[in-house]
């Protein structure tokens, strides 16, 4: 069976309680979306956000969590929190942490296992920045970045993995259809003997999606849906993404 496409939403640190607004137009537009629906907004807004959208399905997620279940950690959040705040998902290894936290692979793949251990599907980001690609060594790093950000117990139910080139977020531009259907094949294999069964795992592309170019992407081989920054803010704009998407296939 094709994986549940997925149309998953980055606020980054942007929102706030009034930008919760943005949910109403969106259930309003999609009342029974035909695929499925995430949003991870800060993690001040999880409950909040759940709330807002009561039986609606959209799910809620967070950006980050800690590797351990509780304890001496300032300023962190455990998946466990997570999870009682309402998430389902968690963005783990996005290439703003793994820059401005210093995260490495091993560090995500334990957050991943922490994650599942809360019950969470935990999202998974890889990709290149613009230099390893101008080398030639984009394969090599996504590679080697699903080599060591995914933890023991990694199944195609509880991991989602999203290709976000470094040099494609926030920039308005995108890799080219073949760049993007190169990688997300090798992907699909690479992940073979770490999930059980990678056809069943949801890959997702990340890096400039936008209500012009999300069809073209949708269209793409092993593209099982998008993990959305700035367009996922403006319910319009993630609206008509998530109409390309139920469109796709
Ligand atoms: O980093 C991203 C999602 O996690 C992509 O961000 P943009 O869609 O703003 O390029």
């Amino acid at each position: 069976m094709a994986p549940r496409k997925l149309a998953a939403g980055n606020w980054k640190m942007n929102g706030d309680l009034a930008a919760l607004a943005e949910l109403d137009l969106l259930r309003e537009a999609h009342p029974e979306p035909g695929c499925e629906v995430l949003i991870c907004p800060p993690a001040l807004l999880i409950h909040p956000m759940k709330a807002r959208l009561g039986a609606h399905a959209t799910a809620v997620g967070g950006q980050d969590c800690h590797a351990n279940a509780s304890g001496a950690h300032t300023g962190d959040i455990s998946a466990s929190q997570l999870k009682d705040a309402g998430a389902t998902y968690v963005i783990l290894g996005h290439s703003e942490r793994r820059a401005d936290h210093g995260e490495t692979d091993a560090d995500v793949a334990a957050k991943a296992a922490a994650a599942h251990g809360a019950e969470l599907t935990a999202i998974i980001c890889v990709g290149e920045t613009e230099a390893q690609r101008d080398a030639g060594e984009t394969l090599a790093v996504i590679g080697a970045q699903l080599a060591g950000s995914l933890p023991e117990g990694a199944s195609a139910a509880n991991t989602v993995i999203a290709y976000e080139p470094v040099w494609a977020i926030g920039t308005g531009r995108t890799p080219t259809e073949a760049q993007i259907a190169e990688v997300h094949a090798f992907m699909r294999e690479r992940i073979q003997d770490r999930v059980g069964d990678a056809d069943e795992a949801r890959l997702l592309y990340g890096g400039s999606v936008k209500p012009a170019n999300a069809a073209e992407i949708f269209a793409l081989p092993h593209v099982d849906g998008a993990l959305v920054g700035g367009a996922s803010l403006k319910a319009a704009d993630f609206g008509a993404i998530i109409s390309a998407l139920e469109a796709a296939r």
